[in-house]
């Protein structure tokens, strides 16, 4: 970078120019918070505009991003990227946030907003609003990337820093931009796999953001209305997720009551557009799902019933769960209290090593209730942090089970024999065991789409495509009924 870093918030110089100065290091950026989302982020900041400061509070973090090393682990191709970046001095990283804010003109939040006793937390965001505001500067841009409560950034980071850094509303930006990513694929999700939203607290603000991110994503930029605005639809893509997922969960519930497998019932209802009927299973964890219904739920006096009512839908899933297999136990005249218990899959999904409000947590709570001898395996965390007894897969034919539930289907349990185990109950919270035939009284969460649906070739309508379904936002009925019919 050649001398002061350039400010492109209020900048008067050409777009072309703007975008040069961006992409050949001139407008340094600070990334705040280095986890599973921020890291990337940080590496694909880097890939585009080579002048990033990493921001995280945990100096291991720090210390092993500067020397080339990537903690976060699961994201293909992040270690060689952040390597290179880093040896190329594209990218460093520090504990010091107010320093990075000194020498940075874009700032980008990406560190957790957690729920303490269903209030949302923003007490790592303030924290780092208090570290950018230290050193901010007119012609700033700062970027919220977290997942917030809608108003947040109006409300809060907005008038936080105007008044912690002495400058007035206008002479600097804020703009939010959620993180449309899942972990497993990071990289490729902030490149472009899906539309970047981006909302303003004004125009500039949302310029600004706009031409960033058309430098780092190849996909569209969707520029709404205002910052909240932006807010709401990431929030909204998360209770749109726990709301359908708890409306599977019902659907898998009676499945007994129906004799039908609800899987295969949903399998061939989500042929047809209208219809993406989600998994049943033992319930919703991570640090996202379970947290954003509470996002909107905290700040209305309407009661939201729909949301609240599938938030307890999941949030009774692994208690249900335990209590399906000691109906199943006691049918064979074993009781749970007697019983030895083996839980497999702690971590919230499969291959990502977070275990925040994972179901595996009120399962083995649950088990331990009802005075069962819980033992569990995971490859990516230790059971005896989790209140079970830890053992090792290899292990499993030379212990005595009564039941086992399948929590989270970790690619390491596709190498158990279960011909080589004793005997058991096992309850398939994921449909991911395939033991039908085996010796095991085996059962699943809302049936197995091993039945899957016979289907018979057609000779296929006139144009071959699935018809449009939903009409378009201004089209009424009649139109959109001959459009189907195209
Ligand atoms: N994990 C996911 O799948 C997605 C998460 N998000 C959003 O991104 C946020 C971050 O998610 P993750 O990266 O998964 O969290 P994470 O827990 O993996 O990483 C958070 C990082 O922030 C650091 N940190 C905490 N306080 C800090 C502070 N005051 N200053 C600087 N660094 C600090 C922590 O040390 C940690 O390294 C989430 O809360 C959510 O709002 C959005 C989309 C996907
Ligand atoms: C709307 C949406 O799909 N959001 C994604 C979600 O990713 P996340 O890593 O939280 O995983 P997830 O696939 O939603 O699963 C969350 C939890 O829900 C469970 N789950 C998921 C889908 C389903 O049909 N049934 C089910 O029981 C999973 O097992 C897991 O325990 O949340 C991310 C986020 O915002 O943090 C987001 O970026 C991702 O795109």
């Amino acid at each position: 970078m050649s001398g002061e870093p350039v400010r492109l918030y209020n900048s008067t110089a050409s777009t072309p120019t703007q975008r040069e100065a961006f992409t050949s290091g001139n407008v340094p950026v600070a990334v705040y918070g280095l986890g599973k989302m921020g890291l990337p982020l940080a590496a694909v900041y880097a890939e585009t505009a080579g002048n990033v400061i990493g921001v995280d509070i945990d100096p291991d973090v720090v210390e092993t991003i500067n020397d080339g090393g990537c903690h976060v682990t699961g994201e293909p191709e992040l270690p060689e990227v952040v390597a290179d970046q880093v040896d190329r001095g594209r990218l460093e990283a520090t504990t010091d946030g107010a320093a990075a804010a000194a020498r940075a003109s874009v700032h980008v939040i990406i560190v957790p907003t957690l729920v303490d006793d269903d209030e949302p937390d923003l007490s790592t965001i303030e924290a780092v609003v208090e570290d950018i505001a230290e050193g901010l500067s007119p012609g700033d841009l700062v970027i919220a990337e977290s997942t917030l409560p809608p108003g947040t950034c109006e409300d809060v980071i907005y008038p936080h820093l105007a008044a912690e850094s002495g400058l007035s509303t206008g002479e600097f930006g804020v703009a939010f931009c959620p993180e449309r990513t899942a972990s497993g694929t990071a990289l490729r999700d902030i490149r472009g796999a899906y539309p970047k939203v981006v909302g303003g607290i004004d125009d500039e603000s949302a310029r600004v953001a706009s031409l960033l991110y058309s430098e780092l994503s190849s996909n569209e930029i969707h520029v709404v209305r205002d910052t909240t605005t932006a807010e709401a639809v990431k929030v909204f893509e998360g209770v749109y997720r726990d709301v359908n997922i708890g409306l599977a969960n019902e659907l898998g519930r009676i499945a007994d009551d129906l004799g039908i497998s609800v899987r295969e019932a949903i399998e061939t209802a989500n042929h047809i557009p209208m219809c993406h009927l989600h998994d049943p299973g033992p319930g919703v964890g991570g640090h996202c799902i379970p947290y954003y219904p509470h996002f909107l739920l905290a700040q209305t006096e309407d009661p939201m019933p729909v949301t609240r009512t599938a938030r307890e839908t999941n949030d009774e899933m692994p208690a249900f769960t335990v209590e399906k297999l000691e109906r199943e136990l006691a049918a064979s005249g074993t009781d749970i209290a007697d019983a030895t218990v083996l839980v497999l899959g702690i971590t919230y999904r499969p291959g990502v090593e977070e275990t925040r409000a994972s179901p595996a947590l009120g399962v083995i709570e649950r088990l331990d209730e009802l005075g069962a001898e819980v033992v569990a395996s995971d490859p990516l965390v230790d059971p005896a942090e989790f209140g079970a007894q830890p053992v090792a897969l290899e292990e499993l034919p030379d212990r005595d089970f009564d039941g086992a539930i399948l929590v989270t289907p970790q690619a390491a349990f596709d190498t158990i024999d279960w011909d080589e185990i004793d005997p058991m109950v096992v309850l398939d919270g994921r449909d991911a065991l395939d033991l039908e035939d085996s010796h095991h009284e085996y059962h699943t969460l809302g049936g197995s789409v091993a039945d899957r649906p016979k289907i018979i070739e057609g000779e296929g309508n006139e144009n071959d495509e699935v018809p449009e379904y939903l009409p378009a936002r201004n089209e009424d009925a009649s139109a959109s009924t001959s459009r189907a019919d195209q």
